[in-house]
């Protein structure tokens, strides 16, 4: 088992293993009454389970999948059950599944009493490199991507990556795409690893896949820890997701996130060029890279404008100017503020199909 802490002002580990979801789970624990286990679909065997293994009371909620849970209508359902099951402050939320999901358990543990601790047990790659570390919780809108949500450190992260066996390669790969974001903007090994042995790195069994993903996490826990409510370097981890989220909404949800991030990095790359930024090279290493994951890198042109639109929604915005995370180089982000709407036309047109 390999365990990296999160040295923020509430310090938690994020352990990775195999065959440690329940022993973790106890140990973090301590004297809750009752556990909430907000889980997909696809995880309803091992939340059983936990209703079992575990010492407390377990309530079970199973939400939609994907994006469909990130909605009002499911955290009010799990607030309705907190508040049937009289949870109190010693109680706790777990989050068992993808991203989605530990996001909106976050955001239900985070809004509860005004904040009772949330366990986190990440299924899917994106899950255990990124979405389950930091503390951003949140839930979507009809305006936009992750527009409601709260900070909100989590108690524990439990990575089992026994769990993760049943994750279809798709799924894998579009994880990936915050493990090459991880990897651009802050540890070019990761780069390196994926260049060099694609196929171990994205091998579940293989040290190489150990040595992404722990690599991945630590750069989050770096920056969560430095800067935990985003008001400075924790942008970064924003890289590739001005465009990536307003593709999502364009999408209606329907699209993975990672893949969204994919062609927003491309985007990012190409804006990094065209400001004098970034060298060619590097942009070619992204495609290179997100290519060889199947990842996409293009997108239609006519929808231009209303992705403008929605990109003025994102979180980074200030007034009416428009940011964007850019890279100098590899491990080398910085932000670019009130771009030409022109030159962001330009970035966006060299992603035409
Ligand atoms: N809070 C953050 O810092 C942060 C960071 C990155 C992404 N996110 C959010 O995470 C979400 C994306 O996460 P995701 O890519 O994991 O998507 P997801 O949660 O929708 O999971 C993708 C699919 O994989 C399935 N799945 C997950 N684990 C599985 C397993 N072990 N076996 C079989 N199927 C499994 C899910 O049921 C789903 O169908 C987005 O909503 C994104 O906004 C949040
Ligand atoms: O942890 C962060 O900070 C990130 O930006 C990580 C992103 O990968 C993640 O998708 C996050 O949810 C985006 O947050 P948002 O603030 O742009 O909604
Ligand atoms: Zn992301």
């Amino acid at each position: 088992m390999t365990t990296i802490r999160v040295e923020t002002e509430a310090p938690y580990d994020v352990h990775v293993g195999r065959g440690i979801l329940v022993e973790r789970l106890r140990e973090t624990l301590g004297d809750a009454q009752r556990l909430l286990v907000v889980h997909q679909p696809a995880m309803s065997r091992i939340a059983d389970h936990l209703k079992d293994a575990l010492d407390v009371e377990v309530f079970l909620a199973e939400v939609p999948d994907a994006e469909a849970a990130k909605r009002i209508e499911v955290a009010q359902f799990l607030w309705q059950i907190m508040g049937q099951a009289e949870f109190t402050r010693t109680d706790a939320v777990l989050g068992l599944g993808g991203g989605a999901v530990t996001d909106l358990a976050g955001f239900a543990a985070a809004t509860w009493l005004r904040g009772i601790r949330v366990l986190q047990a990440p299924t899917s790659v994106l899950g255990i490199v990124d979405a389950a570390v930091g503390g951003k919780t949140g839930i979507n809108t009809e305006q936009g991507k992750n527009l409601v949500g709260a900070f909100h450190h989590p108690a524990t992260v439990v990575a089992d990556l026994e769990l993760v066996d049943s994750l279809p390669r798709n799924e894998l790969l579009t994880g990936f795409a915050e493990i090459v974001k991880a990897g651009f903007i802050a540890d070019a090994r990761i780069l390196e690893l994926l260049e060099g042995s694609l196929e171990a790195s994205t091998d579940p069994t293989t040290p190489e896949f150990a040595e992404v993903i722990s690599r991945s996490i630590e750069v989050k826990a770096r920056v969560v820890a430095n800067d935990f409510r985003e008001a400075g370097e924790r942008e970064f981890l924003n890289y590739g997701h001005t465009l990536g989220h307003a593709i999502e909404h364009n999408e209606r949800y329907r699209w993975r996130h990672g893949a969204a991030v994919s062609i927003g990095m491309v985007f990012a790359a190409e804006l990094s060029r065209l400001a004098g930024r970034l060298p060619e090279r590097v942009v070619d290493r992204h495609r290179e890279i997100l290519g060889s994951l199947e990842l996409p890198m293009t997108y239609p042109v006519g929808r231009w404008q209303s992705l403008l639109g929605q990109m003025r929604k994102d979180k980074k915005t200030r007034g009416s100017m428009l940011r964007f995370v850019v890279l100098d180089d590899v491990a080398k982000p910085r932000i670019l503020e009130g771009p030409d709407e022109g030159l962001l036309f330009m970035a966006y047109q060299s992603l035409a199909d």
